[in-house]
């Protein structure tokens, strides 16, 4: 459904990732592995444009059911609602809990009161988060733990209804808690949504991928050098770089 085709990225005179292929399958959970600084987050940003933002440049492909999401005229915004972001760090408007959820869904489209009331519900129900909150929804959303705020956020990324959520990093911020209630929830998202997960966790990789990509550097440059399932990655894979890396964590 998600058809990255030999993507490369430049930030002027620099390369940053080169020649990336790869094919996400609808609702799998697609890891992406590799050392700091190869790529990885370069290479999400990209699936959504989010790389607009930030000057790079952008060369070949990114096809999603058949139509590349680089077409003039792609409305970005809807965009970026199918294929929904997951942060490093919770991103948290000063803002409640409430539109916090709302954020993204009220750019999208008209609600009614009925509809905002429903969409915050449903969308802190598939983050887990409905029944710690739903008595203090006008509450500021900076008082949450920062495991709850980046269950506020998956919940106002779920709020768009996006086919595909792309995660980077999601639990490097959150302790041992907080972090199986996020893979929790990628167990269960992954029956309804397709998830691309950058991490650096190979045990995260190894129970919650059916594939992987690795990302290393390969004369300067970011490069997918290999992919498969995991095991086949990690277990039957002989690479110099994949070994360094391996070893590091
Ligand atoms: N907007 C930008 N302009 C210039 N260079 C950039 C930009 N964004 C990223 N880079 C560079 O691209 C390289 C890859 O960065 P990226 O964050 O994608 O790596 P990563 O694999 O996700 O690293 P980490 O695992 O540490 O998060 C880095 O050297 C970074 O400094």
């Amino acid at each position: 459904m998600l058809d990255v085709r030999e993507l490369g990225v430049r930030a002027g005179a620099r390369e940053l990732l080169r020649g990336v292929s790869f094919e996400v399958v609808r609702h799998e959970v697609f890891g992406i592995i590799g050392p700091s600084g190869g790529g990885k987050s370069t290479l999400l940003r990209a699936m959504n444009r989010l790389t607009d933002l930030t000057g790079l440049k952008v060369t070949g492909d990114v096809v999603l059911h058949g139509s590349s999401i680089f077409a003039s005229g792609t409305d970005v915004d809807a965009l970026r609602a199918r294929v929904g972001m997951l942060f490093q760090q919770p991103v948290i408007f000063p803002t409640s809990i409430r539109e916090n959820v709302l954020f993204g869904a009220k750019r999208l489209r008209r609600m009614s009161r009925a509809d905002e009331e429903a969409c915050v519900e449903r969308s802190l129900r598939e983050a887990s988060l409905w029944e710690e909150v739903k008595d203090r929804l006008k509450a500021p959303a900076m008082k949450l733990s920062v495991g709850q705020q980046q269950r506020l956020c998956l919940a106002r990324t779920l709020a768009t209804e996006p086919e595909v959520i792309l995660m980077d990093e999601p639990t490097s911020a959150l302790d041992p808690r907080s972090t199986e209630a996020i893979e929790g929830l990628v167990r269960r998202l992954r029956e309804t949504h397709t998830i691309v997960l950058v991490t650096h966790n190979l045990r995260q990789a190894r129970e919650l991928a059916d594939r992987v990509a690795f990302v290393g550097v390969r004369d300067g440059v970011g490069q997918l050098l290999c992919g498969g399932t995991v095991s086949e990655v990690l277990d039957n894979t002989r690479l110099t770089e994949l070994d360094e890396y391996v070893c590091c964590q």
